[in-house]
């Protein structure tokens, strides 16, 4: 059982980009009040691949919106690069399972979206999302609209319009939930090529143990009512190779040990 956060982190090189402390979260009700969070705490290091693995309602997308700023949080510490979250910041980049873009702008506006927001130049907010475009792999669709993608290429945009306004980190929440088993696949390929190209901090939240070894170092894994940590398991352990599972043996184990802490 893991229930605080590691201490021998503080000695490791990196420097910790998120940390929580001692979270907790009640939502107020039509009844009273329902305690969503108790006592989660958790660390996300700079450049690190984080899961929160839950079943559901175990408060995976609460964590997250109290990291975005969206949702309050009724006691305990949310820091992300020192500071105490208070509200949403361009500094961390959403991508949620359903498809957030503007459908009266092109792919293209929509990566430079908070780019124009923040008063760049055009020239600039070109390159940009050129770049981005490029990394996603849409460069034939930037001037298409939203109606005319798929599910994986609206996802795609969705990446490549976080990434363009240069978050901290990149908070992701199931966003590959809503698609086919194929396309989930290869989004998760690209999900980590980009990850290992742009050196992003993410914090990904799923309820599918397979994707969670696949894309994490680290993985926490939760239970519900109320939601809380129950253990953080390494996952960097080579696994993968090139995108294929080479270690079947202990990923079945693994796989296993996961099953029985959500079964628990
Ligand atoms: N605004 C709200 N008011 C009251 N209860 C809420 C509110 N938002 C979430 N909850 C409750 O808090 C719990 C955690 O919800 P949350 O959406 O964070 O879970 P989750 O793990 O992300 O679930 P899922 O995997 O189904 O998305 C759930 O029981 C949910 O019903």
């Amino acid at each position: 059982m893991l229930s605080a956060v590691k201490n021998d982190y503080l000695t490791q090189e990196s420097k910790i980009e998120i940390e929580i402390q001692n979270l907790s979260k009640i939502y107020k009700t039509k009844n009273g009040s329902f305690q969503a969070l108790e006592n989660v705490s958790l660390y996300v290091k700079n450049e690190e691949f984080v899961s929160i693995l839950g079943p559901s309602g175990c408060g995976k997308s609460t964590i997250l919106r109290i990291l975005a700023g969206l949702e309050e949080h009724t006691s305990g510490s949310v820091k992300v690069s020192g500071e105490e979250v208070r509200g949403p910041s361009r500094k961390r980049g959403m991508v949620f399972q359903s498809y957030t873009l503007f459908p009266w702008l092109t792919v293209r506006e929509n990566i430079e979206f908070g780019l124009k927001l923040k008063g760049m130049k055009e020239k600039e907010r070109r390159e940009i999302s050129d770049r981005y475009l490029e990394l996603v792999g849409l460069e034939k669709f930037a001037n298409s609209y939203s109606k005319e993608l798929s599910g994986g290429m609206k996802q795609r945009v969705a990446i490549a319009r976080a990434l363009a306004n240069q978050p901290e980190v990149l908070l992701m929440d199931e966003p590959f939930g809503a698609l086919d088993a194929q396309t989930k696949q290869s989004m998760q390929k690209l999900l980590l090529d980009i990850w290992k190209k742009e050196k992003t901090t993410i914090v990904f939240i799923t309820h599918d143990i397979d994707e969670a070894l696949f894309l994490s170092q680290r993985i926490y894994v939760m239970e519900a009512r109320p939601g809380r940590i129950v253990e953080e398991i390494d996952a960097d352990l080579q696994l993968f190779k090139d995108g294929e599972l080479v270690d079947v043996e202990r990923f079945m184990k693994m796989k296993k040990h996961i099953i029985s802490l959500l079964h628990h």
